[in-house]
This record gives C-alpha cells, sequence and structure tokens, in this order.
C-alpha cells in the first residue's frame, strides 16, 4: 500500500489545458473513483500518475519505492501469444525474476479468475476475459498503488460485479485509484469521490460528505390523485413542493415536520396511498453538480 499526493497537476496541449490545477491525496489503502463525462482530462490525469505522459505542471509526491499496476482504457495483447505467455512476459518487464515469473504469473491469472483460459490464444478471448487479463497484467508484480481506467465499463453486469469483488479484495493490501462512469459501481467502492469536468475538480469527498452536501432527502407523501395532493397542499400553511399525485417535505431543521404535516392528514381524515422516504443517488448528485459547474 502506498500514499500518494497531487498537487496542482496540469497538462496542456497547446493552449488548451485539458486537465488543470488537480489536487488530491490517495491515502495508503484506499480506493478512489474518478469520475467525469466523456472528455473531462481522467485518461490524461490517470496517465500522468503512471508516469506515461510527463504533466505540464504540477506535483506527484509518492513514497520511495513506490510499485505502480496501470490497466489503460483498452489493454492491448498480443494476440498469437498465450495468457501464460503473455502474462509471464509481463511479470518478467514488471521486474518479477525470470524464474519466479512463471509461477506469479499462474497464480495471477488463477486469481482473475482465467485459470481454465491460461494456454489460450489471446487472440481468441472475450472481452470479458481481455478485461481480467488486463488487470492480471497490472497486478502481477504485486503493486502498492494500482490505477485502472474504467476497469469495468467494458463489461456485463456479472461481469462487473466479478470485477468488483476482486477489487475489493486488492484493495486490503493496494490503495487504488480507478476511473469509471458507472457510478452504482462507484458508489460500492469508494473511500474518496472525485469528480471531473472540463480538466477541473469539481468536487470530492467521500460518499457520505458528497451525498450530504447534495442529496436534499425528501418525505413523499403519494395521494389517490393529483387533484386530491394539490388540494391538500393548498390548504397546508407551509409551502411544500407538489408533483404529479405527491407531494415533498424536505428533510431539513425549518421544514414542517412530518408529525405535523400527518397531524393535518389525520385531523382530514385524508386518503393517501403511501409515504416513503426519498433520496438521490450518486448519479443524479453527479448530473447535478456537473450541470452545475
Ligand atoms: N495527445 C493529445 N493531444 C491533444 N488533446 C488531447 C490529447 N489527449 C487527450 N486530449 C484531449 O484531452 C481531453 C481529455 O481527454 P481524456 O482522454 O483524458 O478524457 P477522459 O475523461 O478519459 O474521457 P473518456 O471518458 O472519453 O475516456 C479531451 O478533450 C481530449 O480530446
Amino acid at each position: 500500500m502506498s500514499r500518494a499526493e497531487v498537487e496542482r497537476l496540469t497538462k496542456h496541449y497547446g493552449q488548451e489545458n485539458v486537465v488543470e490545477e488537480l489536487s488530491f491525496v490517495l491515502e495508503n489503502g484506499t480506493a478512489t473513483a474518478l469520475i467525469g463525462p466523456n472528455g473531462a482530462g481522467k485518461t490524461t490525469s490517470l496517465s500522468m500518475l503512471a508516469d506515461l505522459l510527463s504533466p505540464s505542471s504540477g506535483i506527484i509526491t509518492m513514497a520511495e519505492g513506490t510499485t505502480i499496476g496501470f490497466l489503460p482504457q483498452y489493454p492491448q495483447f498480443f494476440p498469437w501469444l498465450t495468457a501464460l505467455e503473455f502474462l509471464e512476459m509481463a511479470a518478467k518487464i514488471s521486474g518479477i525474476e525470470a524464474k519466479k515469473a512463471r509461477l506469479q504469473a499462474i497464480r495471477t491469472l488463477e486469481f482473475v479468475g482465467l485459470a481454465t483460459a491460461i494456454n489460450k490464444k489471446t487472440g481468441a478471448f472475450s472481452g470479458g476475459m481481455k478485461q481480467r487479463l488486463g488487470l492480471a497484467q497490472a497486478i502481477v508484480h504485486q503493486p502498492k498503488l494500482l490505477l485502472l481506467d474504467e476497469p469495468i465499463s467494458a463489461l456485463d453486469p456479472t461481469g462487473r460485479r466479478e470485477i468488483m469483488t476482486l477489487l475489493k479484495t486488492l484493495q486490503q493490501d493496494t490503495t487504488i485509484l480507478y476511473s469509471t462512469h458507472i457510478l452504482n459501481d462507484a458508489e460500492e467502492m469508494t473511500d474518496q469521490l472525485l469528480f471531473m469536468k472540463d480538466g477541473r475538480l469539481i468536487e470530492q469527498g467521500s460518499l457520505s460528505e458528497v451525498k450530504n452536501r447534495h442529496a436534499d432527502p425528501h418525505i413523499r407523501i403519494r395521494f389517490p390523485n393529483h387533484n386530491q395532493a394539490a388540494s391538500f397542499v393548498g390548504r397546508l400553511p407551509w409551502k411544500l413542493e407538489l408533483k404529479g399525485d405527491a407531494i415533498f417535505l424536505p428533510v431539513q431543521k425549518s421544514s414542517p415536520t412530518m408529525q405535523q404535516v400527518l397531524q393535518v392528514l389525520a385531523f382530514e381524515n385524508q386518503d393517501i396511498l403511501g409515504i416513503d422516504f426519498q433520496t438521490v443517488s450518486l448519479e443524479e448528485i453527479f448530473m447535478k453538480v456537473v450541470a452545475a459547474k
């Protein structure tokens, strides 16, 4: 595991800043999700952290001897090599001694669920198998910092689930930074969220920090029809939101309490279909933050 600190990281091509003054910390043993629309600068940022691209300015600080594993968005293999031949080669390139490389490659292929495909040529691999082999290539040398560019986006739901489970296992000994646009998965494995847009960081924090800032929780009371909901809300002394056949009470200190509204409902013997708690998903928060900035 390893801590990494990024300070005012910037990359420009000609006049265009594709990454601008990015600052964040990857704490030891944490998983960070880098989220942003297409062209936000995620790949460029990951490539600079992986030392594949030099920054125009800014500083990346890592503990001495930090080993890095990198899974590119579109991993490429030599189609004529078998999975084992490829991974043994990758292990040697990553600095593993030649005599240990084969064993480490076999162990890693087993870990990523490719045990039965060890001797298959990678040219015959499905998209999901390629993604697993890409991950194997990134972790074969047991790096302390793992950088993954869209590790799950190209997979079907079952494949996504399996890779997420592998990543959670890896997180026990590795610091992970991964980009994704599948926010349900980000919600499942993240100690820190980084939202990027147009090369800039527009929101960052833990899942609960980000949710607390934007979630805007509401209680929804559903009526049999719109007219009943509208007429009820019109009789209340508080201004509440009305949408279709439901009214919405913000869960805030200054707004009327649930109890007060329920008392009015009971007093009027008003028919309702149900009451539930509504909170926005990470996806909705992301859309809101991206639209606002
Ligand atoms: N070599 C380059 N020369 C000029 N512009 C580039 C270069 N590489 C990337 N860009 C531009 O930088 C911006 C950010 O690209 P980047 O690939 O980092 O975004 P991304 O967030 O990873 O997008 P996606 O989700 O589509 O993969 C884009 O507008 C892209 O066109």
